[in-house]
């Protein structure tokens, strides 16, 4: 079994003429929270969008645990164990976060129409939504309605609903997006502790977060890999300084 669970080689995208991803090889190693950051437009979110099959790329090679999935198809890949949270795994607002939970793993089983009729399955469900929900810190929160959590816990949520699908490989796109500070704290440690589980890439634009999470980082910038490596030494690299960093940090 290769240490790596997704490799991406020369993948390319272009948008009639512009080229938004341009050459990029992308290497994610089992059980690694590896981040993908740079500037804004570097081609992150295209990346993301390749990789999970939003996007058809141009040309190039996606390998997932061995197998080609280039050519595979969103809802394949998610199957596969490629799971995107954020875009794909709304919450409902007026649900209760038990019930979100419970929902999550309904779809996933696709079993709506004749679910309910057995008691024993939704015992079965309403054990692992409780698990999803202890997993994430919620408890306390189990029957509260999700409109009424802080944006932290939320977000909390929406990890444990990503979480039901089982993944293999979780792809978070701005996880600490629109969060303040204490958000921030109880989000990055969720994450540190889902990392423990499973494989993460993540898109995220807060550097204390990546330095603090990331086991590497790849920095992209205007469609291409400027540098992969362990955070303290690529943070080094006078290119990404100057392309991204600096800019960041000045
Ligand atoms: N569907 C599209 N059609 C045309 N151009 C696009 C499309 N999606 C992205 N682009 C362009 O591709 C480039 C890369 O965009 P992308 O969103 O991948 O960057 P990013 O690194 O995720 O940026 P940000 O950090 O701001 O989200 C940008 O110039 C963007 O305008």
């Amino acid at each position: 079994m290769s240490q790596y669970i997704l490799e991406a080689r020369g993948l390319i995208k272009q948008f009639g003429g512009h080229l938004a991803v341009g050459g990029v090889d992308l290497r994610i190693e089992r059980g690694h929270i590896h981040a993908l950051i740079g500037p804004n437009g570097a081609g992150k979110t295209t990346v993301f969008n390749l990789l999970t099959k939003f996007l058809q790329p141009t040309a190039g090679t996606i390998t997932y645990r061995g197998n080609d999935i280039t050519r595979a198809r969103a809802a394949e890949v998610a199957r596969m164990g490629i799971v995107r949270s954020f875009q794909i795994s709304a919450i409902f607002p007026h649900l209760t976060v038990l019930d979100n939970l419970r929902l999550a793993l309904q779809r996933k089983l696709g079993t709506a129409l004749h679910f309910w009729r057995n008691e024993r399955s939704l015992d079965v469900l309403n054990e692992r939504a409780e698990e999803l929900i202890a997993a994430v810190g919620l408890t306390d929160y189990t029957h509260a309605v999700a409109a009424d959590l802080s944006y932290g816990r939320r977000r909390a949520l929406e990890i444990a609903t990503t979480l039901s699908l089982e993944p293999e490989l979780l792809l978070l796109d701005e996880p600490m997006a629109g969060l303040g500070r204490e958000d921030i704290g109880t989000v990055s440690n969720l994450i540190a502790t889902v990392g423990e589980r499973y494989t993460v890439l993540m898109v995220e634009h807060n550097l204390s977060v990546v330095a603090a999470l990331s086991n590497r980082i790849t920095v992209m910038a205007r469609g291409k890999v400027l540098a992969e490596g362990a955070y303290a030494e690529v943070s080094k690299d006078p290119e990404v300084r100057a392309a991204y960093m600096g800019a960041a940090h000045d």
